[in-house]
């Protein structure tokens, strides 16, 4: 599938990396652009992996690899994102950084570019307030592969139009993914809903009711896919404690989202879960 349609994504990290090569998967000519050569030529080489890997498993030809890897274009200018019709941002998630990006971005592109950001926690309402055009940004927020996790949220903002929504569900559905609108509330619906899921779980530890293994097995036997801090070891135990942190903030202390002190006391050891090697099924937790 061969679209040739411009599209931008700022932020070579983990997200943008992963949002470029599903751009790129489905026809469209990706504009990657980060701070520096070393972080693109990372994003890339993360991007190249995953394709090798779906090339061994025979789910992508060599020639399908190749074209895909051919349509990403990388680049530290954001100028070369002029032609964009469609940018996601997925750098770092501070409300500065974020805010400044898109109000020069909005210098450069045309008119009709929608302008979409990847946050997880920060209000979408503040990052569009930044450009002069609030009503052609929202949130597009892919979650953690995003080539494999179909799910994408969809947010409008407080100023975004009706019309910039609809056409980002249409824009989500091209890439293969499943968008789901939401408004502009503190963890947006994924990461709220999630809230008590994980934050039960560590009062049930803390209260002795029963240890983590338990409390993983019984979830997962009543049909999740894996329970809270099998879960967390695996998404990073300092990325869930940001969202706790978030939402709890974001809903002015709701004591319901209050975060656990384990969470903070984890994060300040270094036990992050899998990219530390220590986590909660680690001895020295
Ligand atoms: N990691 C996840 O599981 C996940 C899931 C969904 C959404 N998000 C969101 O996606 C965004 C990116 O997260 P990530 O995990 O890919 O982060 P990351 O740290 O892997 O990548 C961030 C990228 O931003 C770049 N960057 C650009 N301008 C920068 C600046 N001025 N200062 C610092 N870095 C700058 C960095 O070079 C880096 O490549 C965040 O908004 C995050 O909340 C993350």
């Amino acid at each position: 599938m061969d679209r040739n349609l411009p599209a931008g994504v700022l932020g070579a990290g983990t997200m943008g990396s992963g949002i470029a090569q599903v751009l790129a998967y489905s026809g469209y000519d990706v504009q990657l652009w980060d701070l520096s050569k070393e972080q693109l030529d990372q994003g890339m080489e993360r991007i190249q992996k995953r394709l090798d890997r779906l090339r061994e498993k025979g789910r992508l030809s060599q020639a399908e690899m190749d074209q895909i890897r051919s349509r990403i274009h990388l680049t530290p200018q954001l100028e070369d994102l002029a032609p964009c019709e469609w940018v996601i941002e997925a750098v770092v998630e501070r409300l500065d950084i974020k805010r400044d990006l898109l109000f020069q971005l909005e210098k450069i592109v045309g008119k009709q570019t929608v302008l979409a950001t990847n946050t997880s926690s920060l209000s979408v309402t503040s990052i569009a307030s930044s450009t002069n055009h609030p009503e052609r940004v929202l949130g597009l927020h892919f979650f953690n592969p995003a080539p494999v996790m179909p799910l994408v949220e969809v947010v409008s903002g407080m100023r975004t139009d009706v019309e910039t929504v609809q056409c980002a569900v249409q824009f989500v559905r091209t890439l293969g993914k499943d968008p789901v609108k939401v408004a502009d509330f503190p963890g947006f619906l994924v990461n709220r809903i999630a809230r008590p899921f994980h934050l039960e779980g560590y009062r049930l530890v803390g209260e002795h009711v029963a240890d983590r293994a338990q409390v993983d097995r019984i979830l997962r036997s009543a049909g999740f896919k894996m329970g809270p801090f099998e879960l967390q070891d695996m998404i990073g135990i300092d990325v869930n404690y940001a969202a706790s942190v978030s939402v709890y903030e974001g809903f002015f202390h709701e004591p319901r989202y209050r975060p656990h002190i384990k969470q903070r006391l984890m994060v300040e050891s270094g036990s992050l879960g899998q990219k530390t090697g220590r986590g909660h099924y680690s001895r020295e937790e």
